[in-house]
């Protein structure tokens, strides 16, 4: 294993997530001008880093996942340009992002790429955390659907990840389905994996409403790296909240360097800039109490109105059938057969 440094930031490392898991909730259809508002809200505020691209990652852009109302590549550009301070993520899901796309995200401006695979398939990432080293990007991992995989297992996937040269690597509970404990429990077992060898993240969704608490248990056990949205902006009932993070965080004595007035006043601009926020509803709660990844959320909105089928009845349906990210399609396949019943 190569030693590579860790990256280097006294306290707890927010990174907000708006430009890129808010964009489930608006449809892929983040503009310029919305991007260089929020980029610059999140810059005077001192969050450290930004996420932007597709809600599904790099090259997510598809009839599949939705299409984007502008390239994703234009988006990191103006962001890159709206930053002083800010530095911008982006994300890539093998398979769905290409190592072409994540080098393009780099020229635009992009200084960190979050490879993320499903919990039990981190050899999937191992060429692109070579490659984004080789060419000198910041690395995080993300293990989503984190609650599928038992602590011991889940530690093992972060080692591939980390031994593969990735610096950070997330619980990612995609589904918003695990509680503090069990998240407590994660942490726990990928520090006492990793060691020196990279931190660990955190990355909450709201369908069970602990998403704050899960953020809390996570830095609190140990986790230096965490995710959070502007208004909870993002796929399911969204995330937890950057602002409600930061006020947290100081209230439990954890630094984020990140100035409370700042990002209240960001997130308060937040609804007229995009319009509908997520919601705690009877489909997203029941998709998290049955553990499915949180982006399909609108796509069973959208397949159950064309079926006549109850969006909650097609969630708690996939999370029978052990659906992971990237199966959207499958939704149809359940609202034919539950219509035709
Ligand atoms: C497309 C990747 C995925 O949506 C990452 C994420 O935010 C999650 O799993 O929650
Ligand atoms: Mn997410």
């Amino acid at each position: 294993m190569t030693a590579r440094p860790l990256p280097d930031f006294d306290g707890i490392r927010l990174t907000d997530t708006t430009l890129r898991d808010g964009s489930h909730a608006v449809r892929h259809r983040f503009t310029v001008d919305q991007v260089e508002a929020v980029i610059r809200g999140l810059d005077d505020a001192g969050v450290p880093v930004a996420e932007v691209s597709h809600g599904d990652g790099l090259g997510g852009s598809s009839f599949a996942y939705g299409m984007s109302g502008t390239d994703e590549l234009r988006l990191i550009e103006r962001a890159a340009e709206a930053a002083s301070r800010t530095r911008i993520a982006t994300l890539l899901v093998p398979g769905i992002g290409t190592v072409e796309r994540m080098r393009e995200a780099a020229s635009a401006g992009a200084q960190i790429v979050r490879v993320a695979t499903h919990c039990t398939e981190a050899d999937v990432s191992v060429q692109h955390f070579t490659i984004a080293r080789e060419i000198g990007l910041e690395t995080a991992g993300f293990l989503m659907l984190a609650h599928r995989a038992a602590p011991a297992e889940l530690a093992a996937q972060a080692r591939i990840m980390a031994d593969a040269g990735c610096q950070c690597i997330y619980v990612v509970d995609s589904a918003g389905a695990l509680l503090p404990h069990q998240v407590t429990d994660r942490v726990d077992a990928l520090l006492q994996e990793l060691g020196d060898d990279a931190q660990v993240g955190m990355h909450a969704h709201l369908n069970l409403g602990v998403g704050v608490a899960n953020s809390l248990a996570a830095a609190r056990a140990g986790a230096r790296q965490i995710d959070g949205t502007l208004c909870g902006l993002g796929a399911g009932a969204g995330n937890s909240p950057t602002e409600q993070l930061v006020a947290v965080f100081e209230r439990a004595g954890l630094i984020t360097h990140v100035d409370l007035d700042g990002i209240l006043a960001i997130a308060d601009r937040l609804p007229e800039l995009v319009g509908r926020l997520p919601r705690a509803d009877r489909a997203a709660i029941v998709q998290g109490y049955a553990g499915v990844y949180s982006s399909f959320l609108l796509h069973a909105e959208r397949i159950g109105a064309d079926h006549g089928v109850p969006t909650h009845e097609l969630l708690a349906e996939a999370g029978r059938r052990g659906y992971v990210g990237g199966q959207e399609d499958l939704l149809l396949d359940i609202a034919v057969e539950f219509a035709a019943r």
